[in-house]
């Protein structure tokens, strides 16, 4: 399989791959900076090239550059394609428009992954283009749910709210994480103690849901005892409508998802 663009999605999904046990020698990047470049032939022996035309000998062509500078990569990556399947990881873009670039060709599946697919834990959304096999689809799903759960969309339209929630979702946690090690710090534990308490506080609540028949409310109920400590924190939060803001925050992503769909599929 081939990459295209080797930031940071690829590499996340290069690790989460090499770790499955897929040998370097069958992954080829085509990453124009330099220095990028370098670094992945040399922190995991994969193959690495400068131009697209590399890409082209693959059998799965994964588009990891960003959405702005898809459409460029596209059109002159159609003229190189003969039978392969092309997979877009671009926020936004939608798989017609895609299509469309690469000279009307339909062999494409979009797909929304995220960075924990670097540890097997990711979760992926696949979109399938109508003009797609069933053996191109299945590929994709193998593909993807090497470095994590898969999920198949029946509506592109899904798409954007998959990227609010999944695809940017590993960065709301960071921040939640980011606040809960500046409060531990405040409050007189070690940078590297409330590292470790926050952690492993997400992982254990994230599994708890996963094994229970509950839904995330009596999830929480269960913690937050009349008149303790969690209550008094959970007031604090509806006072400053937490809860709100990251509605709201998530409105915002899925709102630009849509409008790099529409700005990008205009050109
Ligand atoms: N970072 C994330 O958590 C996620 C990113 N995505 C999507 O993945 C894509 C890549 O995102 P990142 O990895 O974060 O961006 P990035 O900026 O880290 O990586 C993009 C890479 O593409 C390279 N590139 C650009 N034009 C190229 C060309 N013509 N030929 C070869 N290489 C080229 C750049 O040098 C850069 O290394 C985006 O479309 C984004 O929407 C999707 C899900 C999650
Ligand atoms: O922030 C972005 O646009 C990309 C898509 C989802 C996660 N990162």
């Amino acid at each position: 399989m081939a990459f295209v663009g080797g930031g940071n999605m690829a590499r996340a999904i290069i690790i989460g791959l090499l770790a499955k046990g897929c040998p370097p020698a069958d992954i080829t990047v085509v990453e124009m900076d330099r220095d990028r470049r370098y670094a992945l032939n040399q922190d995991f022996g994969i193959n690495v090239a400068a131009e697209l035309p590399a890409a082209s000998l693959s059998d799965v062509i994964v588009l990891a550059v960003k959405p702005q500078q898809l459409r460029d990569v596209a059109i002159f990556l159609g003229s190189l394609l003969s039978n392969q399947l092309v997979i877009s990881i671009a926020a936004g873009v939608r798989c017609s428009d895609l299509a469309r670039w690469l000279g009307n060709y339909g062999a494409v599946v979009r797909v929304m992954p995220n960075t924990p697919a670097q540890v097997q834990a990711g979760v992926s959304a696949l979109y399938a283009a109508p003009a797609t096999t069933p053996e191109q689809r299945h590929l994709a799903g193998q593909l993807m749910s090497a470095v994590g759960g898969v999920v198949w969309l029946e509506d592109e339209v899904q798409m954007d709210a998959v990227t609010a929630v999944s695809g940017s979702g590993p960065a709301y946690v960071f921040y939640f994480l980011e606040a809960m090690q500046q409060a531990g710090v405040e409050l007189g534990l070690s940078a590297e103690q409330v590292r470790v308490l926050a952690m492993q506080t997400f992982l254990g609540a994230a599994q708890l849901a996963l094994g229970s028949e509950h839904d995330f409310a009596t999830l929480r109920q269960q913690v937050t005892s009349k008149g303790g400590t969690t209550e008094q924190a959970l007031l604090s939060m509806e006072t400053n409508h937490v809860k709100d803001s990251i509605v709201q925050a998530l409105h915002a992503a899925a709102n630009r998802s849509r409008e790099l769909g529409d700005i990008l599929g205009n050109q």
